[in-house]
């Protein structure tokens, strides 16, 4: 690095420190690992000058880049600011990646010119684990834009640059953490303490690339009870289902597949107890009636449980927003959570969203499915998970096979559940409670006729119940 590149870096550090764009002290971080040291260049829009200057350093520093590219793209938010400056002032073309759901318009991932197989040179403020970089590049491939490098201000030096280059990307940083650290301390800001600090959290914390292209591994998950990943989320219908599952020490929903009424409510006295959450068919019950949803909402009280209505809305938003306001069923008026299948697209969340979101409902994605031969690609369930991570104001996890999201705060909960491994003669799959929590590390079990057609309903659900939850119990360990 020449003089003046240092004198600059110094000084922007420095800069930075004043307006608590570097901070230290215990921080949660995205993950729910707590950190001792947080970047935030959230604030730099406040100071134009210091703007235009980091803007400057990165432009700098992407003279480093030796592929040719036809436009930049800044990752949302933070440095979309920068992005924009850099275009103006180096009169390069510029991308805007849309992060929102948006159900209406043109409904472009990406806005701006562009045309198949051109290279955009990615812009970031700060990258950990390059996970936010990857989802930017995700959405320009969808678009037919190749990547092949990034640049970053501040590289917190924790794996992001392996993780990259796994996906064929390099990432050219202005500085890193460590830098940072050094020239922190060297000017009497923080002391040694403090650098010895973050310089042993940095060793521990370290993102490494994924070996393959499967869904996460339970080991690489945090060790987070449910009460702790409580405590990260701001969506109270997860808050509360988190509370619920460690108070009655149940990660067990069953499925009350049953066509009449009375056989449902007398199952769910039985089995209420046990359970985190009841999911019903409405649409199965032959005898529907006000007067059953009462008897059910006055159970799910008693015994302090959620219901699930699994209607895997699917359908465009307009009619979507019918079919759970209104009808006979009512759904929106005494189901706690829904779920929906985002194959029409986004008006989907947008129109469940619209109703459930006053009445504090929550919602699971269908990323994935126990049926054999179910004709959902990893591509799906990858846009599934994105958009559930989005939205999750609303969306409170996924239904699936396999952990698809390290954020804690979203809920795995998967159906095809029975004590021994199989199948039924119309496709449906079984695996076992230990294998979908301890091996795949998905958080609940969903079980239907595992407890609905044994002899004995209450030990039979004790049974699934305690399975499932000393399995959640080991993965503490
Ligand atoms: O992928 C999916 C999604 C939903 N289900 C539902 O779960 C239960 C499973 O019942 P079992 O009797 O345990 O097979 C049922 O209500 C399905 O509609 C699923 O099985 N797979």
């Amino acid at each position: 690095m020449d003089v003046q590149a240092n004198i600059d870096t110094e000084k922007l550090v420095l800069d930075l420190f004043e307006v608590e764009g570097v901070k230290f002290g215990n921080y949660t971080l995205k993950s729910g690992v707590q950190a001792p040291v947080y970047i935030d260049l959230r604030v730099v829009v406040s100071y134009p000058e210091l703007m235009v200057r980091v803007s400057e350093m990165l432009w700098k520093a992407s003279q480093n880049v030796k592929s040719e590219y036809k436009s930049i793209c800044g990752v949302p938010y933070t440095a979309l600011p920068l992005a924009t400056c850099i275009s103006a002032k180096e009169n390069i073309p510029m991308l805007i990646r849309r992060k929102e759901a948006k159900g209406y318009g043109t409904k472009k991932l990406i806005e701006g010119k562009y045309n198949d197989g051109d290279n955009c040179l990615i812009i970031e403020d700060v990258c950990t684990s390059g996970s936010s970089v990857l989802d930017t590049v995700q959405a320009l491939k969808t678009c037919g834009i190749k990547v092949s490098d990034a640049i970053v201000l501040l590289d917190r030096e924790q794996g992001a640059v392996d993780v990259l280059k796994q996906h064929g990307i390099t990432l050219h940083s202005v500085m890193g953490l460590n830098q940072v650290m050094e020239i922190l301390e060297r000017s009497k800001k923080i002391d040694c303490e403090m650098v010895e600090k973050v310089r042993s959290f940095l060793q521990v914390n370290r993102f490494t690339p994924s070996t393959n292209t499967q869904p996460c591994q339970p080991n690489q998950i945090k060790k987070l009870s449910f009460t702790e990943r409580g405590k990260l989320c701001t969506n109270q219908m997860t808050k509360k289902l988190f509370g619920i599952m460690e108070e009655k020490k149940s990660n067990l929903v069953v499925s009350a597949d049953f066509t009449q009424s009375q056989q449902i409510l007398e199952l769910v006295d039985k089995v209420g107890p046990h359970v985190c959450m009841v999911k019903t068919h409405i649409d199965i019950v032959e005898d529907f009636s006000q007067d059953f949803i009462t008897k059910l909402l006055q159970m799910a009280q008693k015994h302090k449980f959620l219901l699930f209505e699994d209607r895997k809305y699917a359908d465009i938003g307009n009619t979507v927003k019918l079919q759970y306001n209104n009808g006979i069923y009512h759904v929106s008026s005494w189901a706690d959570i829904i779920n929906a299948h985002c194959i029409s697209g986004l008006g989907v969340l947008a129109a469940l969203k619209q109703i459930g979101l006053e009445k504090n409902k929550g919602c699971l994605l269908v990323a994935e499915m126990s049926s054999t031969g179910n004709m959902i690609t990893a591509e799906y369930t990858a846009a599934t998970v994105k958009l559930a991570e989005e939205n999750k104001d609303f969306v409170i996890g996924f239904i699936c096979q396999n952990r698809l999201s390290d954020d804690p705060t979203l809920l795995h909960l998967t159906p095809g559940v029975q004590l021994k491994k199989g199948s039924d003669d119309l496709g449906q799959q079984y695996l076992t409670p230990e294998e979908v929590i301890s091996k795949r590390g998905n958080d609940v079990i969903i079980v239907g006729r595992g407890i609905t057609q044994s002899a004995d309903v209450i030990n039979t659900a004790i049974a699934y119940k305690q399975s499932a939850y000393n399995a959640y119990c080991q993965l503490l360990q």
